[in-house]
């Protein structure tokens, strides 16, 4: 089939490189100019496991980008991969979802035959039906159900794992409202579905867009329960990952998630819990669990801070910081959990010194106002340092052994439980 998808970012990179190598003809169209030449000279313009080799082997052949939206009438489909941010109140900006509806339906106000629009992106229940149709609609001349058809189909594919995650789904979700459109979709996802044990859900469009925010919502949740749980084990000096451990026996909770410790960061969890919270109030139902959820999630850095004043004044002193990126196989930093915890440390008056095997760059675009030392290894932000937390559960922290040796005190914090506990340190988890 031929295939658009309009925005090449994480997403619309992944799915486009994803569906040319199941077999698809395949168009990305994006305003970035950058990213459209890196896509076109065969490089992909972001970092994700085994997404290079596919962008190599399938650009100038099946796989093309652009900038003119015009490529959308050559294809048959077109998938919206837009971004979704937050408004100042946490609620969901759909500017650009708007933008990109708009230029999508001039584009296809010159097309004759049928056209099938997916949206891609995470949108509140209606904003399919409510906003991004009728953008189309205004703009092409045409009507939703007639001269185009419009679907919704939510991604669930995690950042360190996107190719993947996209490749070998637990489930695909299809919202529409008219038959043919799940029959597109499902012609699109056929290769996919015959190659893995995914479920297919074929739902209605305000279903498919909740269910997006229900997944998420869940998981986010399932990490502030078991973070509230791991407070409460901390109190009673309790091993928190043995109750962890005993209860993911029960198959009614399961094993994953349940790590607890600094909480969600990245992306999609801050941004989508927000969304949803603020949709939900704007509807006229507050939901104090997913609150509750965020409200757990925010204290978690102020917690550990908490045990740092307990045994330290850093007033002056060096800390290291292992750990920027929001987890470890990522080099993404947005929303993670190192920028309440340096600011904290900060307004302390310490000297932060960060190590992160592969986001020190990233942090220090994303965040300029920041201002920390960036050490080359561990043992260097370790040297000298009178504290070191851990943030992100990278591997290699878990082999640090000797490197605490060089601290000038070895008073280790451990947000994730990720450092081992060994003879010469002084060892404070977050939880446990
Ligand atoms: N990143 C993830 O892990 C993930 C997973 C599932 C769902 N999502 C959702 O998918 C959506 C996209 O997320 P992302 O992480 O890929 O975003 P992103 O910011 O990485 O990419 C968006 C792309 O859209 C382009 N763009 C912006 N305006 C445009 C326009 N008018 N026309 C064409 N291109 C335009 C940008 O240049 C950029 O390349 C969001 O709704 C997000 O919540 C993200
Ligand atoms: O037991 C756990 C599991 C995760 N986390 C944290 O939760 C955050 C999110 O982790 P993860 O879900 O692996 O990363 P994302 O790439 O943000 O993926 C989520 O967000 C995407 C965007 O919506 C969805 O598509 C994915 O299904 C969903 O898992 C990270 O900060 C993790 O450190 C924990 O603290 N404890």
């Amino acid at each position: 089939m031929h295939v658009s998808i309009v925005g090449s970012g994480y997403v619309g990179t992944t799915v486009a490189a994803c569906l040319a190598d199941l077999g698809h003809d395949v168009t990305n169209v994006d305003v970035d100019e950058d990213i459209v030449a890196a896509i076109n000279d065969g490089e992909s313009p972001i970092h994700e496991p085994g997404l290079a080799d596919l962008v190599a082997e399938h650009a100038g052949d099946t796989l093309r980008a652009t900038t003119d939206y015009d490529a959308v009438r050559e294809t048959d489909v077109t998938f919206l991969a837009l971004p979704t941010p937050s408004e100042a109140d946490g609620a969901i900006d759909l500017a650009y979802m708007e933008a990109g509806a708009a230029s999508l339906g001039e584009a296809l106000a010159e097309k004759d035959d049928d056209h099938l629009v997916v949206v891609k992106s995470t949108v509140v229940p209606g904003s399919t039906e409510e906003v991004v149709a009728p953008a189309i609609e205004e703009a092409s001349g045409k009507t939703a159900g007639e001269g185009f058809h419009v679907a919704m189909n939510p991604e669930f594919l995690r950042m360190g794992t996107a190719v993947e995650d996209f490749l070998d789904p637990q489930k695909v979700v299809f919202g529409a409202r008219e038959p043919a459109a799940y029959d597109t979709l499902g012609d699109v996802f056929a290769p996919l579905v015959a190659e893995s044990d995914a479920a297919v859900v074929e739902t209605g469009l305000r279903e498919a867009e909740m269910i997006k925010y229900a997944n998420n919502g869940f998981l986010a949740a399932k990490v502030s329960l078991i973070n509230d749980i791991g407070n409460i084990c901390k109190e009673f000096d309790v091993d928190a990952y043995e109750v962890a451990d005993a209860i993911a026996l029960d198959d009614r909770i399961g094993g994953k998630f349940l790590r607890s410790g600094l909480g969600w960061g990245g992306s999609c969890f801050p941004k989508d819990t927000n969304a949803i919270i603020a949709a939900a109030r704007d509807a006229g139902y507050e939901p104090p669990v997913l609150e509750a959820a965020v409200e757990v999630n925010d204290l978690q850095p102020e917690r550990l801070l908490g045990l740092l004043d307990e045994r330290a004044d850093v007033a002056g002193e060096r800390v290291a910081v292992l750990g920027l990126s929001f987890k470890p196989g990522t080099d993404d930093v947005r929303k993670t959990r190192a920028v309440p915890v340096i600011e904290g440390l900060q307004e302390r008056g310490a000297e932060v010194v960060a190590y992160d095997p592969v986001a020190t760059e990233s942090f220090d675009e994303h965040y300029p106002d920041i201002e920390v030392e960036y050490a080359d290894s561990a043992a260097e932000a370790l040297e000298g340092a009178r504290a070191a937390v851990a943030v992100t559960d990278w591997d290699e922290f878990a082999a640090l052994d000797s490197e605490f040796d060089a601290m000038a005190t070895p008073l280790v914090l451990d947000g994730r439980h990720i450092i081992e506990r060994r003879d010469g340190i002084e060892y404070v988890g977050l939880t446990w």
